[in-house]
Formats: structure tokens, C-alpha cells, sequence
């Protein structure tokens, strides 16, 4: 029984607002409750109805103001989604946010916006458009935006990854920089690595695979070559074992660091009001992944002094950590992914993969093919950028933040607006193919110039794209000019529908189990001890 309660009387029934608030959850009391009556001497005080009211009031009061600024935010003459008070179309594009905006490109156009929470974003669903303002309007085009979850905490801009980094001197610096590491010739330098890489890969399929009796999943043994490739090119040390402490922490902290980098995974990155949360550990536990990143830098570091330290005189020492970061962070996890969702692909299309077998036979005859070619097996070349297109494991290529009022057709995109080039519905432009939800290497054959978006256009464009490339026709070459891919129980690796978490900033594939299957047992197990 609550304090004022007198069952019994004739007086006017008042619900007891303020002890059902106060004691909201405890059920039975609740109950009690409502049969009590209040004579009007026990009516709630002035100041208890303004303790009751004044948060609803400061609430409505915020929802108003925040609002009228995300209406205030909208760029006029841009169509786009009206989305709700508050999160805007945030739990509209929760799940695979790419395919969301591709459908409603039929509504608002090519170049529309959406409002995620407080966020206005342009989206760019087209090639044509993309070409147009990624292209065209490059330096405009050139900075990143800073968000809430992955930034906040982070330290300075010298010490942000490249592709985190928005627009300044410093990471004008670490791009030089990073162009230098990744261009041909430095490519050309790499080749030893990628050969001994992808010959690991092929003995880790062999030996897990039990000589192609037993299914595996592939993933680990494409991360460790993956990761393995990046920290020698970074700092000379390999990573040997996917059994390897080390290897492990890094899949799993490079993993969850992508996630704070979601573009809408992460909801407190675009509804300021969630972080007042008391319960909200977002940016704590990005600092914590960070903290874990550091560890395994500082030892790299320790080990073996960063091998472009001697390239790049002119760069600090965190721009050095920067660009050795961007690129574990930038080419471990794509690589990766890329290739296995095609292995996976390749597993339920035997088609595929003799197409692919003969012509690497006619090309390179019976041995095991060359590391030192640079993708001159026309068919080989025309998979892995099929591979590229149809999985655009970066969905949303990577945001980007105008510098320079943007002018497209009729309308002005203003200084400082957040853009998402849609790299998946780019790369399944119909204007472009006529089958772009087909998995057809042939169509670069016939289409050789045709523009791959998966890794982004104009100045922030992935750095590594031509190493990306390389590494990802040497895999193919050699993979499948020793093995024939079988599932290894059910495969599923439709990018639309199969990914391991839709909100993730690069997207996996479930996981699955293969047989790798030696084409010649003999061989490949002699030429691998060879060169062991
Ligand atoms: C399949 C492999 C890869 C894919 C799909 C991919 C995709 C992308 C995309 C979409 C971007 C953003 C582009 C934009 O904003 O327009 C990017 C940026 C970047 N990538 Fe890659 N990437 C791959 C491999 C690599 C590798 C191997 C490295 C390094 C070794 C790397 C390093 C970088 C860096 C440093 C940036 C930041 C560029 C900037 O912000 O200016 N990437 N990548």
C-alpha cells in the first residue's frame, strides 16, 4: 500500500502517476495501485509533476531542435527518403545498406540523399554519376569524414590510418608515401613475397586438406598468406603459422576494428542523443581494440625497423606507423574476404574452373606458374576482376567528405557534406552490363576498359589497387592450376543474401568447408618440398 492511499472513502479516482513511474517493473505493486483512491488532499505536489514532466518536456524540446537541424541539413533540389524523427533511414538501411540504396535509386534518381540519425549523406548509385563526381570532382571529393566510434579517442590525424585520415597536410604526406611502397616498380620488388605466399597457401590447402580427402575451411590459411604478405612488405617478418598466437589477435582485433569503422553499424556514429548512454562502451572499446593494435605494431616495429623508414626520409614517425597501419588494415581483410567468397563461388561452378585450367595450361604448359607474370593470362586476369566486381566486398567504397562546393547536374552539394560512392550498385550498373548479376570473367574479355568501382575513383582511391590485383591473379593462377575445388558440404556465397554480418565495413562470407582436391598429387607434392 502506497503512503496517501485510503481505500474506503468516496473520493475521485486518480491513477498514482508518479509511484507507477517510480516503480514501473514491479508488477504486483502496480496492480495494488491501480484500485487505490486519493482523497484531493493527496494530489501530487507542483514540484512532483515537474520532476514527473520536465524530462518529457526536455525531450520533446530536443526532438523539435534536432529536427529542425536535420531538416535545416537537407540539400535542396535533392531528392531522397523522408525517414523517421530522430534516426532518419537508419533502420531502414540496417541490413546490407548498398542493396537498400540500389532499390531506391529507382525512386529518388542515381544521386539522391538519405539522413541517417543526423548524418545527411549523398548517395552515388551510378557509374556514370560516380565517374562524374568521383572523377571529375576529385580534390573536391578528398577528405573523410570523423566519427564518433572509431576516431573519437584515436590521437591525432598523423596517427589515423590513411584511409581514416580526413583531408591535411599530414596525410598528403602519407599518401606520397604510401605511393611510393605501392607503385610498379615497388610492386615488381614484392614479387619474391608473393611467391613464397601463395606457395605456403597451396601446401596449407594440401597438408589441412589432407591431401584433398578432407574439407576445410579456407579461410584461415588465405588470411595468414593475406596478413603475412603486408607484414613483409611492412616490416620483412612473415607470419608463418595460422596456428600462430599472433595471427590470431590480429584476425580478431582487425576484425572488430573494421566494425567500429561500419558506415551505419555503429548508431551512436549519427544519433548524438545515444551518446549520453550511460551504458554506451563504443568509443571505450574502440580505444581498448586500438590499445591491442598498438601491441602488436610496437613489436613489428621493435623487430625489424619499418622498411620504408629508409624510403621516406621526409615522414614522422607516427606518418610511418600510419602508412604501415593503412596497409594491414587496408590489405589484409579485403584481400582476404575477396578471395574467399570466390573460392567458395568457384566450388559450386566446376564450369568455371576448367575454363580457368585449360587456359592457364595453354598459357603456362604443365609447371607451376610463374610468380614474375604480370597477368598476361587474359582469362586469369578477366576472374579476379570478375571476382572484384561481383563481390565489392567494400560495398560502400569508403566515405568521403567534400572540401569544395560540388556542383552536379542542377544541384550544389555543399562544402563539408558526406558522400558514399555505392561501389556495389556502380559495378552492377545496368547501363553498363547487361548481366550484372552474373558471374561471367568473359565480360572483361569483351569489355576490357569497362570501369571497376570496388576500389573507389579519384584522389582517395585505393592506394594499393594495382597490388591488389597481382596478388589476387597470382592466387587464382596457382590455386587453380593445382587443385579442383569441391564443396565440402552445403556452400552458399550469394553476396546479396550470404554474409557473414550485413553491417560489417567489409563484408565476409559465411563460413563454409572445401575439398581442395590436387589435380596432380605427384607433382604438386614434389614441387612443393622443392621449394620449401
Ligand atoms: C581486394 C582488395 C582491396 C579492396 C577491395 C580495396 C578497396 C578499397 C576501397 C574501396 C578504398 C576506398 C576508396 C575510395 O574512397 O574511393 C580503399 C582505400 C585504401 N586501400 Fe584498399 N582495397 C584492397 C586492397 C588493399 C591493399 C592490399 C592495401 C595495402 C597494402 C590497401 C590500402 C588502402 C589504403 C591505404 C586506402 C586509403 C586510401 C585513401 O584514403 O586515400 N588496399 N581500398
Amino acid at each position: 500500500m502506497t503512503i496517501g492511499a485510503n481505500p474506503g472513502t468516496n473520493a475521485t479516482p486518480i491513477p498514482n502517476l508518479i509511484s507507477t513511474s517510480y516503480r514501473r517493473g514491479h508488477h504486483l505493486e502496480r496492480e495494488t495501485m491501480a484500485m487505490n483512491y486519493y482523497t484531493p488532499t493527496t494530489l501530487p505536489t507542483p514540484l512532483s509533476w515537474y520532476l514527473f514532466l520536465s524530462p518529457l518536456i526536455a525531450l520533446v524540446v530536443y526532438i523539435v531542435g534536432n529536427e529542425y537541424v536535420r531538416a535545416s541539413a537537407k540539400i535542396p533540389g535533392l531528392k531522397g527518403p523522408r525517414g523517421w524523427p530522430l534516426v532518419g533511414s537508419l533502420l531502414d538501411v540496417r541490413d546490407n545498406a548498398a542493396m537498400k540504396y540500389q532499390e531506391w535509386a529507382k525512386k529518388y534518381g542515381d544521386v539522391y540523399q538519405v539522413q541517417l540519425g543526423n548524418t545527411n549523406v549523398v548517395v552515388v548509385n551510378s557509374a556514370a554519376a560516380a565517374k562524374a563526381l568521383f572523377q571529375t570532382n576529385s580534390q573536391a571529393l578528398s577528405s573523410r569524414p570523423v566519427t564518433y566510434t572509431f576516431h573519437k579517442g584515436a590521437g591525432s590525424s598523423a596517427s589515423f590510418t590513411i584511409g581514416t585520415s580526413p583531408y591535411d597536410e599530414s596525410l598528403k604526406r602519407k599518401k606520397k608515401g604510401a605511393a611510393v611502397a605501392l607503385n610498379r616498380p615497388a610492386i615488381q620488388s614484392y614479387i619474391p613475397y608473393l611467391d613464397l605466399e601463395t606457395k605456403s597457401f597451396l601446401k596449407d590447402l594440401l597438408d589441412f586438406g589432407k591431401v584433398g580427402t578432407k574439407p576445410i575451411d579456407p579461410l584461415p590459411m588465405i588470411q595468414r598468406m593475406s596478413l603475412s604478405l603486408v607484414t613483409t612488405i611492412n616490416w620483412g617478418v612473415r607470419v608463418r603459422s595460422i596456428e600462430d598466437e599472433l595471427f590470431k589477435e590480429i584476425v580478431t582485433v582487425e576484425e572488430e576494428l573494421n566494425r567500429t569503422r561500419s558506415t551505419i553499424g555503429n548508431p551512436a556514429d549519427h544519433i548524438p542523443l545515444l551518446r549520453l548512454s550511460p551504458f554506451s562502451q563504443v568509443s571505450a572499446t574502440s580505444r581498448l581494440l586500438r590499445q591491442r593494435r598498438d601491441k602488436y605494431m610496437v613489436k613489428f616495429d621493435s623487430d625489424v625497423a619499418s622498411i620504408l623508414k629508409y624510403k621516406e626520409a621526409e615522414l614522422t614517425d607516427a606518418e610511418l606507423r600510419s602508412i604501415s597501419l593503412s596497409m594491414t588494415s587496408g590489405g589484409f581483410e579485403t584481400v582476404a574476404n575477396s578471395v574467399h567468397w570466390t573460392i567458395g563461388h568457384l566450388a559450386l561452378h566446376p564450369d568455371i574452373q576448367d575454363r580457368a585450367h585449360e587456359e592457364i595450361r595453354q598459357f603456362t604448359g604443365p609447371g607451376m606458374p610463374d610468380a614474375a607474370d604480370d597477368q598476361k593470362c587474359a582469362y586469369i586476369l578477366a576472374l579476379a576482376k570478375e571476382a572484384l566486381r561481383y563481390f565489392t566486398v567494400i560495398p560502400l567504397a569508403l566515405p568521403r567528405v567534400s572540401i569544395k562546393e560540388v556542383h552536379h547536374d542542377e544541384v550544389l552539394i555543399p562544402t563539408g557534406s558526406t558522400v558514399y560512392m555505392n561501389a556495389w550498385a556502380c559495378n552492377r550498373d545496368p547501363e553498363v552490363w547487361s548481366d550484372p548479376g552474373i558471374f561471367r570473367p568473359e565480360r572483361w574479355l569483351e569489355k576490357p576498359d569497362a570501369t571497376l568501382f570496388t576500389f573507389g575513383l579519384g584522389y582517395r582511391m585505393c592506394s594499393a589497387h594495382l597490388l591488389a590485383i597481382r596478388e589476387l591473379y597470382l592466387i587464382f593462377m596457382r590455386l587453380l592450376s593445382s587443385f579442383r575445388l569441391e564443396a565440402g558440404g552445403e556452400v552458399r556465397c550469394d553476396p546479396r543474401v550470404d554474409l557473414k554480418n550485413s553491417k560489417d565495413l567489409i563484408m565476409g562470407a559465411k563460413p563454409y568447408r572445401v575439398l581442395c582436391v590436387p589435380r596432380d598429387t605427384k607433382s604438386l607434392t614434389e614441387y612443393l618440398m622443392a621449394n620449401e
